[in-house]
């Protein structure tokens, strides 16, 4: 077929996962998905106050030199990072040297980096501080404190021997709430069980794990869908949605957030179920409610289970009871997946061009 497929899946997670398959309870321990962080930027130096003295020299005249700024800490994004788990609770910038005579200057303390994935929002007492989406882009968390003056400084006309010196200034001290929103073009929506993970290991090499049971994944997978012009899709897992999400009920609201990044929806609905539309209504209703007009992005209703009894003529039924797209697929046997790879490939071709060429090119360097 034209089109081949491989997958992208955290890098510690995939690292593992090559020696033996981990089963999901494991692969959640590599993945972080939020972490408070206390910063503490590094104090200054201080100054010193000294005379400068030397044989038959008795006023040498003040030589106190200034202390040496504290190190700052800065928050970079790096897209070669990708879980918050190698992320520290604690940050201790280096502090700066005290001056010393002879008019020595204390050594500034080095800035301090955190890494930190693509797609990590920066939030303050609930407040958002700022979201790190490009690769290198930094944020200065906690600036150091500058250092004091020696007293070399205060030497002025009127007093040629100041005995004055300062302490250096504090470094700045912050508790930042960091959170990975899943940075994916395209995101899998349905209730637990409708077979998302399945599909993701139809249409990419992802292998989130696969089971009969509700709230199989409980972290998002991201897979890569890979096309022949070597352009890539983001395809992420995203744990099951039940009603009353948006409430914070099943995995509730944590997962929502991961909805909220995505550029189209994949809606994937269970046709084994008695009434798939219903639970479209529902996943519409449950992301309205967390952000009006989530359910309105560019989307595929992707109707699973197809090699199922029944579930024929309630394709039918969907089809007449909704206007967008309906892909017929079995994640099982791979039947139709190629209409729904041709599709989600539309549906990036429409992001690039309704979005700017900007912002495509920082999607297209995941
Ligand atoms: N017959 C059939 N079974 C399927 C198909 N797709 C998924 N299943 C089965 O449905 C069950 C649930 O599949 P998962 O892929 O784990 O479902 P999920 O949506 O990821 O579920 P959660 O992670 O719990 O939200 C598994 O037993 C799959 O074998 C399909 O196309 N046909
Ligand atoms: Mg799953």
């Amino acid at each position: 077929r034209d089109l081949t497929t491989s997958a992208g899946l955290c890098g510690k997670v995939r690292e593992k996962a090559k020696k033996t398959d981990l089963s999901e309870k494991k692969l959640t321990r590599y993945f972080v998905d939020q972490r408070c962080v206390k910063l503490v930027a590094g104090s200054g130096g201080k100054g010193v106050s000294s005379f400068h003295s030397e044989p038959r020299k008795e006023w040498g005249g003040p030589d106190g030199g200034n202390g040496g700024d504290g190190g700052s800490i800065i928050i970079k994004a790096d897209r070669f990072v990708k879980s918050l788990a190698q992320v520290y609770p604690v940050y201790k910038g280096e502090d700066g040297q005290s001056g010393g005579s002879k008019n020595c200057f204390g050594k500034n303390g080095n800035t301090t980096h955190v890494h930190v994935p693509l797609g990590t929002v920066i939030k303050e007492q609930g407040r958002t501080v700022t979201d790190l989406s490009q690769h290198g882009q930094e944020f200065m968390a906690a600036s150091g404190g500058a250092g004091g003056k020696g007293n070399r400084f205060f030497l002025t006309n009127e007093n040629r021997a100041p005995m004055t010196s300062t302490p250096g200034a504090q470094g700045q001290e912050r508790l930042l709430h960091l959170e990975l929103r899943t940075m994916a073009h395209a995101g899998l929506v349905g209730f637990p069980n409708a077979g998302k993970s399945s599909l993701l290991r139809a249409i990419s090499n992802a292998k989130p794990a696969v089971a009969a049971y509700p709230f199989t994944t409980l972290k998002p997978h991201v897979g890569i869908v890979n096309y022949r012009d070597h352009v890539q899709v983001a395809v992420a897992d995203i744990p099951g949605i039940i009603r009353g999400a948006h409430l914070n009920r099943g995995l509730g609201l944590s997962f929502l957030r991961h909805i909220e990044r995505c550029r189209f929806l994949l809606f994937v609905l269970d046709m084994s179920s008695p009434d798939p539309w219903a639970q479209l209504q529902d996943l519409h209703h449950e992301l309205d409610h967390y952000e009006p007009d989530l359910s309105q992005r560019p989307q595929a209703i992707i109707a699973n289970k197809m090699d199922l009894p029944d579930a024929r003529s309630k394709l039918e039924a969907l089809r007449s009871l909704v206007t967008r797209r309906v892909i017929p697929v079995s994640a099982v046997t791979g039947q139709n997946t190629e209409e729904l790879i041709l599709h989600l490939r539309e549906l990036y071709d429409g992001y690039l061009r309704g979005e700017g060429s900007t912002e495509g090119k920082s999607a297209e360097s995941w």
